[in-house]
């Protein structure tokens, strides 16, 4: 499988994230100029972080309306509101707090303290998508070293849900051991994923994904594109693409 015009490889995390934070600044604001507002699922993860940080240090940040971008998550930690171990308290303390968003604009998957089971807030996040999964303008997702991405785990059930949207996960290797995710159809749905990864520990599992195609992030395949935007690092293991 050749999928080299879809790995992007930057000297390092810094770069990395200032990168990715540049590219997604101007694909929501591309967004925002043919439809006037703009999609984006967010994800967890340390790199993911620091892209966010870079978002809102970013002298370009103003080309985004961003009261008219819609904020969803790949998936969340089944945790009470508020905790920092959240997808969601990440976000909102890395960015979103600081940035003139619509608050009915930010989807956050129910915590533990809304709703009784990662069951029902997977039920409760696929009516909020509605009847149809939207076709997000940009889907991120960061890798796991076993080559999990959002909620999905190597081997765990809720990798083969299909026909909804969002899916409650339990027995996660990472903790915490129970989760929220989108399902990878929902995933596929987006218009465009871009899967960040930082370091050596990725770089065996990024290489297995992209070529063999059965973990869970080398199913990613999105309606639009997919890219893999890493570091040399997490590209270390890289046998079978061309640069
Ligand atoms: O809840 C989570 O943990 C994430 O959504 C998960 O999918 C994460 O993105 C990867 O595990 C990478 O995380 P790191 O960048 O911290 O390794």
């Amino acid at each position: 499988m050749s999928r080299s015009g879809a790995v992007i490889v930057h000297n390092d995390a810094d770069v990395l994230a200032e990168a990715v934070a540049a590219r997604l600044l101007n694909r929501l604001a591309d967004a925002q100029a043919h439809r006037g507002e703009a999609s984006i699922v967010l994800t967890g993860g340390r790199i993911a972080a620091k892209v966010y940080q870079n978002i809102l240090g970013s002298p370009i940040r103003t080309v985004v309306d961003w009261s008219k971008v819609d904020f969803w998550w790949g998936d969340e930690r089944f945790l009470p509101s508020g905790d920092p171990e959240r997808n969601e308290t990440q976000a909102r303390e890395a960015f979103l707090d600081h940035l003139p968003v619509d608050p009915a604009r930010v989807h956050p998957m129910a915590a533990s303290d809304e709703v009784a089971t990662p069951e029902e807030a997977a039920e409760r996040y696929a009516a909020e998508l509605g009847p149809e999964v939207p076709a997000f303008d940009l889907l991120l997702l960061g890798i796991g070293e076993d080559g999990h991405v959002a909620s999905l785990f190597p081997g765990n059930p809720a990798l083969d849900v299909d026909g909804v949207a969002a899916v409650g996960v339990r027995h996660s290797p990472k903790p915490p051991p129970e989760r929220v995710s989108l399902t990878m159809s929902a995933i596929n749905a987006a218009t465009a994923a871009w899967i960040i990864a930082s370091g050596e520990g990725k770089a065996e599992a990024v290489d297995e994904a992209l070529s063999k195609g059965d973990l869970p992030a080398g199913r990613v395949q999105a309606v639009g594109h997919t890219r893999w935007l890493i570091d040399k690092d997490a590209a270390s293991h890289l046998k079978h693409l061309e640069f």
